[in-house]
């Protein structure tokens, strides 16, 4: 490529031309500037994974489901305390297929690198439907530099087909088999995992989980699993920018698989020094979100999070978010363990939190503390 007098700047262009772009002409690529995050806010871009983030085999409790083996005790016990200190593990032998995530993975870019016009038929109603592009400002931050789909209630309705269809003219079979299949695994997953955490917990198992199918028998549509793919292209300028602000996840729990390392940085207990997650390609990340902190009367943590850039790759990720019906009430378990805390959080409906995330999609901290405390708790 020539070489250049002023500096480009790149901002829409198809994710293909940025990779040319960026390889050749180094340090003269610019970023616009309303992707520039406010200042106090700029990742410090550490470049090694944190040896000292939660890793949990899984192996065991494929072993033996629902056996008493020593292997599931010290699983429960290391997921519940991850769960406890940081909000958030990796996962390994899980049992879903590294194939399927994958594919799913590989179909998430086939669509991201379409043309931007035909991307933007997938287009829904608001930012968390269908396809939204990079243009989202966050007020007081700046604009984040990723592209993503939301897919509603997978589970239950054929929003990925309804999505295929208004992107590709014949449908993608592909996309959507891909889309069903990491549904079902993840959600199957998930419902194992809060199981051991309500265990973990001294709660019966099946308290986490008893709510959402007693609601699905009583023909509550609104719960549902959704499915969200995040694409984040390579950023000339890494250390101004960021693929997502800090936060916590709204909902229950969410369920991450990512198919590059350098991205996803997680807030340690100090509540300032940020830990890098490290790749493990059958790895799949949980977060503890904001309703299983409150539901745990504060004793599960949600897992502060977010994503950092890289100059010379693009990423991608694709999470379950389990999302209570509106109508669940949540009311903080207070005995655990045969002992009684006191309630730390006001009993919410997950419809009147969800509706006070609306403008972000999350609540974001302020001042150290994470937005559902500053909207549930109760002083002491
Ligand atoms: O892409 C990632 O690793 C994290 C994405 C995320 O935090 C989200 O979509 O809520
Ligand atoms: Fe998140």
């Amino acid at each position: 490529m020539a070489a250049v007098d002023a500096p480009v700047c790149v901002d829409e262009l198809s994710v293909r031309d940025i990779s040319v772009i960026l390889s050749g002409l180094s340090n003269d690529v610019v970023i616009p500037e309303r992707f520039m995050v406010k200042e106090a806010l700029r990742p410090s871009l550490s470049l090694l994974p944190s040896s000292d983030l939660p890793v949990i085999d899984l192996a065991p409790m494929l072993a033996s489901p629902h056996g008493s083996a020593g292997g599931r005790a010290d699983v429960v016990s290391a997921l519940t305390r991850a769960a406890k200190e940081w909000g958030f593990f990796q996962v390994v032998n899980h049992g879903v297929p590294i194939e399927l995530l994958e594919r799913m993975a590989s179909s998430g870019h086939d669509f991201f690198c379409l043309p931007t016009e035909q991307k933007e038929k997938g287009a829904g109603s608001n930012f968390l439907d269908g396809y939204a592009g990079k243009s989202r400002m966050v007020k007081d931050v700046g604009c984040m530099w990723l592209e993503g789909i939301t897919l509603r209630s997978i589970l239950a309705e054929p929003s990925a087909e309804q999505f295929a269809n208004r992107v590709w003219p014949s449908g993608n079979p592909t996309f959507c088999d891909a889309v069903s299949e990491v549904g079902r695994e993840l959600e199957a997953l998930k419902n194992s995992i809060l199981g051991l955490l309500a265990e973990g917990l001294g709660l019966p198992t099946d308290f986490f989980t008893r709510p959402f199918e007693e609601l699905k028998a009583a023909g509550q549509p609104n719960a549902g699993a959704d499915l969200r793919l995040n694409f984040y292209p390579a950023c000339a300028q890494p250390s101004l920018a960021l693929g997502t602000m800090a936060h916590t996840d709204p909902t229950l729990m969410t369920l991450l698989y990512q198919d590059t390392g350098y991205g996803l940085q997680i807030l340690g207990k100090d509540g300032s020094s940020w830990h890098l997650v490290d790749y493990k390609r059958d790895g799949i990340i949980i977060f503890v979100n904001d309703v299983l902190q409150g539901w745990s009367n504060g004793v599960l943590q949600a897992g502060i999070h977010r994503v950092v850039l890289n100059r010379d790759r693009h990423r991608l990720s694709f999470l379950l978010s389990s999302r209570p019906p509106s109508e669940l009430l949540i009311q903080p378990a207070c005995t655990m363990d045969g002992e009684y805390c006191p309630p730390r959080y006001r009993p919410f409906t997950f419809g009147e939190y969800i509706a006070a995330t609306s403008e972000y999609g999350h609540l974001p901290p302020e001042n150290g503390r994470k937005g559902i405390d500053i909207y549930a708790g109760i002083s002491s």
